[in-house]
């Protein structure tokens, strides 16, 4: 049962649908991301749940409750805004104090609580600093701070870390999965970042266009990508049209083996698979001939682009210290073909 829940949840502005009868059921303790590119209405699904914007149909629910109508402040929800406007005269300690002291607290229980969550988020020796003293990851820390010491049922965070750089982000992501995990609060979080949700959440929701197209946990996401939109928006992957032959594909006059799938011959479909998936073989091995086009060091791994006779292959190699096939070098490429799935194209007979 959901401890957070949208029933139908729609938004309309003028005659534009914002979000689209949108259904959710986050459970208690659970981290859930918003994941989707621009204007698919992650941020005004945070804002109704936030209670900032009313929805225009549908029901929101916390803990067995209506809280649909309900004004932000009874919510009690603790929000984290990318311009996390940190007081900008006070210091760390006194940021972090301010929703307790608006909840009347004693003096001295805030001040423990203070302390906990400062520790918590490691600054505890920052504590008299003011914002602008800061380091971005710094604030950020604070921010959170001071939205969780109030002990939400739900906290919500709006691309929270957008304003930090690569390096920064990515530390700030795992510090903000431990801080999550070890208080346990209910969080809800929009990201346009793919790597992100998947690093971070216990499952995530796509958005395309105000629907949520998927909810799943991030490596369901990946393996079973539920629309053309999402197995491209999260991580990479080669889709080549062709046209279903018993046991293949055929792409531009080669069959390529494949998962087997449920289609009728000779109907149009796609094939789709990710570049890790793909193994790069001698010329001459393999299951399909190419040659390198372009090649990219990326530490971990290689990206290469093969050039074969079904078009353009992205084909990601393992950094295993070796190099691999340079540029204009023909090569072979293989795959396991359970990893090439194929789907019938829309309005194409199955
Ligand atoms: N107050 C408003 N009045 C009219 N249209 C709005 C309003 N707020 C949002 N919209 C529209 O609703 C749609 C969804 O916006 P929303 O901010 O939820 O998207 P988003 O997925 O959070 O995008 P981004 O990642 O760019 O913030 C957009 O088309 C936007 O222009």
């Amino acid at each position: 049962m959901g401890f957070l829940t949208l029933e139908g949840v729609s938004k309309v502005y003028g005659g534009l649908a914002a979000v689209r009868d949108v259904d959710l059921a986050v459970a208690r303790g659970e981290f859930v991301s918003l994941l989707g590119p621009s204007g698919c209405g992650k941020t005004t699904t945070l804002q109704m749940i936030a209670g900032l914007v009313e929805p225009t149909g549908g029901r929101i629910g916390l803990d067995g409750r209506d809280i649909t109508r309900e004004k932000p402040n009874r919510r009690g929800l603790g929000v984290v805004f990318q311009s996390y406007a940190l007081f900008p005269h006070m210091t760390v300690a006194e940021n972090v104090a301010f929703g307790l002291e608006m909840r009347k607290v004693p003096r001295a229980e805030r001040d423990r609580r203070v302390a906990e969550m400062l520790a918590l988020v490691h600054l505890a020796n920052l504590a008299e600093r003011y914002p602008r003293q800061l380091s971005g990851g710094q604030r950020q820390r604070v921010a959170i701070a001071r939205a969780l010491v109030i002990a939400p049922p739900v906290l919500l965070l709006d691309e929270p870390l957008s304003n930090l750089d690569a390096k920064l982000r990515e530390e700030m992501q795992f510090e903000l999965r431990r801080i999550q995990r070890s208080v346990g609060t209910t969080t809800i979080m929009v990201t346009h970042d793919q790597a992100e949700a998947l690093s971070i959440s216990d499952r995530v929701v796509v958005m395309e266009a105000g629907r949520m197209t998927q909810i799943d946990a991030p490596y369901r996401l990946y393996e079973q990508p539920a629309t053309a939109f999402i197995s491209t928006f999260v991580g990479k992957m080669n889709r080549l049209a062709g046209v279903w032959r018993d046991g293949g594909v055929a792409v531009a006059g080669t069959v390529l083996a494949s998962a087997p799938a449920d289609v009728a011959a000779g109907a149009a479909v796609t094939a789709s698979i990710r570049p890790e998936k793909l193994h790069l073989r001698p010329m001459g091995e393999g299951r399909l001939a190419g040659r390198v086009a372009s090649r990219f060091f990326l530490g971990g791994h290689w990206l290469l682009t093969v050039g074969t006779e079904a078009g353009d292959i992205l084909v990601s190699v393992p950094n295993t210290g070796e190099e691999p096939a340079r540029e204009g070098e023909p090569v072979g490429l293989d795959w396991a073909p359970a990893s090439l799935r194929v789907e019938a194209d829309a309005g194409a007979a199955a």
